[in-house]
């Protein structure tokens, strides 16, 4: 991406990308990459301690599909389960709980409100995902529920599921954080049996080092 940004103000295709500009988006990147995608592989390892069932078929379907050999992206579209996996713990622990404040560029009507012309706007997405209109238990994590839809992460479907929110300011970094998460996933239950360390209760998004790992015996 650096590249691709300092080819284009050398090229003078976007005059304005001056030392300063590149910088911040470079430090914007970076900060909304690096956190975020680790807190989502960081939850769904906690999640699949917490649901060992889940675990065992997610380890199953790997096992079945890639055998010894390591996961890569390749592999990715022959794992549905893994993608189920994933969107369900982005759904269940929505970790980017509000988007960034957005402006309306004319008069709304929004749940019987009159929104006006640029008014801040921040959505809640939590409240997407926890909302039981769209989601039977939505506070249980039941990745089944992922295998029966096809919603993708963008929230292009019915505003149901928006991790990543949507439309034109959605997260620029989705697909490569889906890449990343899914193929670190992979890799951990692939590599390791995951389990709770003993006597700790009530896992949660935000506890911290709970969980351990140990190499499976292949
Ligand atoms: C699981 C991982 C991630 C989640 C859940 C996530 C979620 C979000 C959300 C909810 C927003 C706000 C969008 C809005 O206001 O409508 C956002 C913005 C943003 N994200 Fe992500 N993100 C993730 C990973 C990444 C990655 C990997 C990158 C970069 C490679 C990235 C870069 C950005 C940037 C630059 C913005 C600001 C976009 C703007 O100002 O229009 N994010 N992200």
């Amino acid at each position: 991406m650096l590249m691709l940004l300092l080819t284009s103000t050398v090229g003078k295709e976007f005059p304005n990308f001056n030392d300063s500009v590149i910088t911040s988006l470079c430090a914007e990147f970076l900060n909304g990459a690096i956190h975020t995608t680790t807190l989502a592989i960081d939850h769904t390892m906690v999640l699949l301690c917490e649901h060992p069932e889940v675990n065992q078929k997610l380890y199953r379907e790997i096992e079945a599909i890639v055998g010894r050999r390591v996961v890569d992206e390749s592999d990715l579209p022959k794992l549905p389960y893994l993608s189920a996996v994933n969107r369900e713990s982005l759904r269940v622990w929505t970790f980017g709980l509000t988007t960034i404040p957005h402006a309306t560029s004319e008069l709304q009507k929004l749940g019987g409100y009159d929104i006006p012309t640029d008014a801040v706007v921040i959505f809640v997405l939590e409240s997407f995902h926890l909302e039981s209109t769209h989601w039977s238990e939505p506070s249980i994590f039941k990745p089944e529920r992922f295998l029966e839809n096809d919603l993708d992460v963008l929230g292009t479907k019915n505003f149901s599921f928006l991790p990543f929110s949507a439309g034109r300011r959605v997260c620029p970094g989705s697909q490569l954080a889906m890449l990343e998460i899914s193929v670190v996933v992979a890799r951990l239950v692939q590599t390791f049996e995951w389990e709770k360390v003993p006597n700790v209760k009530n896992l949660g998004p935000e506890i911290e080092s709970v969980f351990r790992a140990r190499p499976r015996s292949v």
